[in-house]
């Protein structure tokens, strides 16, 4: 390998396996343009994804550049129960965050690394005060649609009504969106949400929203074609998604899973093309016992062949550890299977899989969107309300089998097996998928080379490359603020040189 000067750009995660997941993606994105990235996240996680995944402490190649990660301790013992309670750990994460990122970033200079750019995803937004105070330039990924970015931005300003303790049930008109009823707006923005700390978190992040150069979106133009173009005019957004397609390095091995996946490889070979329903409400959403059921004797009775993600919950997270109905698994016999973890891309690009019962995080939904897999929504909060409308009302994949937590209703397991036979086969079935396929065409060519989300990330990064320059040369000069210890390493240092790539000190490369 010859000697490269590569910029190289920090990205900080929210500790949550649908922020980790699009965040790991754009590095990968970045570093396969050629700049050198690191990503971090607390080390509770760390040990998490150093246990389920490939990742260590080397260099990972990923395309033209390199990929490799640094985790943060989050000052509380390893089995502190309030980890579990956002509401107390996301103050935590700001109060040791602000320390030890910039503590990192110094020792990244130091050892001839110098960071040119941070990047976070939501609920972290104090990661953007933490740039500006060392001078250096930020950005930020917007791990869920335009459609919700525009929902939060609208209510954050005040700029139309929203359901609100005296209107509750008031529906929502936004420029370029359909009408929101007022179960379909972001839930978290309902007077009555359990998950206040949430909607706070959020909030954050738009009122630091000036301090971002970019907002980067998981998202494509193709796709939320007006919302875009509109938002563009008020916000510096830019389209990247979907981020998990990545022609440029479509073999680079880094994951950032939590837990190994299960094999189900060799179970969906087994079974005939689209014959399979695949059931995963992701990493967060938890059901109660009955509706679990509910959705037990759904798929046993609706004939199809299953593959099913019972995820344990963590021990301190409060929730009841479900069980199966009994006799379900026997009955269910070959036609079933069940894993606590899934490799859910690998799943929902398989031929045997025909549909994906989907919680409508949006990760799931881009992933069921781009690999051309028609869904059956069952949303519970957040955003998750309005991608299931988006699903089935605008990009129409989608069979819709509830309408969110709020509503508080069981869905029994007639309507699941009703849901589940719309979805899998007669007219309505086909053209979901005829429309799904639309979708993945659509989302191949917006990452293709130069495609609308690729030429995004490209001027992503040749922004980011000018921007380094400009820090260097302002850190020449700077000597008073807190940003001068590190700027005056970076002037000494210069970009890092990776001739020879270095990790604290030692040369390690894997392939
Ligand atoms: O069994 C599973 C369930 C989920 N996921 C991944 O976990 C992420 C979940 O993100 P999403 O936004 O869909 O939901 P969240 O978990 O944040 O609610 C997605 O990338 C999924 O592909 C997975 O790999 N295996
Ligand atoms: O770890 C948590 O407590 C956690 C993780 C993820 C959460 O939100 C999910 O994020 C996705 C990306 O924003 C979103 O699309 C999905 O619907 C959410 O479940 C919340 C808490």
């Amino acid at each position: 390998m010859g000697s490269e000067a590569l910029v190289h750009v920090l990205l900080v995660s929210f500790p949550g396996q649908g922020h980790v997941n699009p965040l790991l993606r754009l590095g990968k994105r970045l570093a396969s343009k050629g700049l050198l990235v690191t990503f971090t996240t607390p080390e509770s996680i760390g040990k998490a994804m150093r246990k389920a995944s490939n990742i260590g402490e080397e260099l990972s190649p990923v395309g033209d550049g390199f990929i490799r990660f640094e985790f943060f301790e989050d000052g509380w013992d390893e089995d502190e129960i309030r980890r579990q309670d956002l509401d107390q750990y996301l103050p935590q994460l700001e109060k040791v965050g602000k320390v030890l990122i910039p503590e990192m970033i110094r020792r990244n200079a130091e050892q001839g690394r110098p960071i040119s750019c941070l990047i976070n995803n939501p609920f972290i937004p104090w990661v953007s005060d933490v740039a500006d105070s060392l001078g250096l330039p930020s950005a930020m990924l917007w791990v869920q649609s335009c459609a919700c970015f525009t929902s939060y931005y609208y209510y954050y300003h005040g700029l139309v009504p929203f359901p609100s303790e005296t209107a509750m049930e008031i529906d929502v008109q936004l420029p370029c969106m359909p009408l929101l009823k007022h179960d379909e707006v972001p839930s978290f923005l309902y007077p009555t949400t359990p998950y206040p700390f949430l909607r706070r978190a959020i909030m954050g992040q738009y009122k630091n929203l000036d301090k971002p150069f970019c907002i980067l979106m998981d998202t494509f133009q193709e796709l939320e074609h007006e919302i875009i173009e509109y938002m563009s005019k008020i916000s510096p957004i830019k389209t990247v998604g979907p981020l998990f397609m990545n022609p440029k390095a479509p073999n680079a091995t880094v994951k950032g899973d939590f837990m190994k996946a299960d094999d189900c490889v060799g179970w969906l070979d087994s079974k005939p093309a689209s014959s399979i329903v695949y059931v995963s409400f992701g990493s967060v959403v938890y059901l109660k016992q009955d509706q679990w059921d509910e959705i037990a004797y759904g798929l046993l009775n609706s004939g199809v062949n299953f593959l099913w993600v019972m995820k344990p919950p963590h021990k301190d997270s409060g929730y009841e550890v479900l069980k199966m109905p009994e006799g379900f698994l026997e009955k269910a016999g070959d036609r079933g299977k069940v894993v606590q973890w899934s490799p859910q891309e690998q799943v929902l690009a398989h031929p045997s899989v025909a549909c994906f019962v989907t919680h409508c995080g949006w990760n799931s939904t881009m992933e069921a969107l781009t690999s051309g897999m028609p869904v059956v929504a069952f949303p519970q909060w957040g955003d998750q309300v309005t991608d299931a409308k988006y699903l089935v009302d605008v990009f129409k994949v989608g069979v819709r089998m509830c309408r969110g937590e709020a509503e508080n209703k069981l869905i029994t397991r007639d309507v699941v097996e009703q849901c589940l036979r719309e979805a899998t086969s007669g007219p309505k079935a086909e053209e979901m998928k005829q429309n799904a396929m639309k979708w993945s065409t659509a989302a191949e060519a917006a990452v293709a080379e130069g495609g609308s989300s690729d030429r995004n990330i490209q001027a992503f990064v040749d922004e980011v490359k000018r921007r380094s320059l400009e820090v260097l040369a302002a850190s020449g000069k700077s000597t008073a603020n807190g940003g001068a210890d590190l700027a005056n390493k970076v002037a000494a240092n210069g970009v890092a040189e990776l001739g020879e790539p270095k990790v604290n000190g030692e040369l390690k490369v894997v392939s």
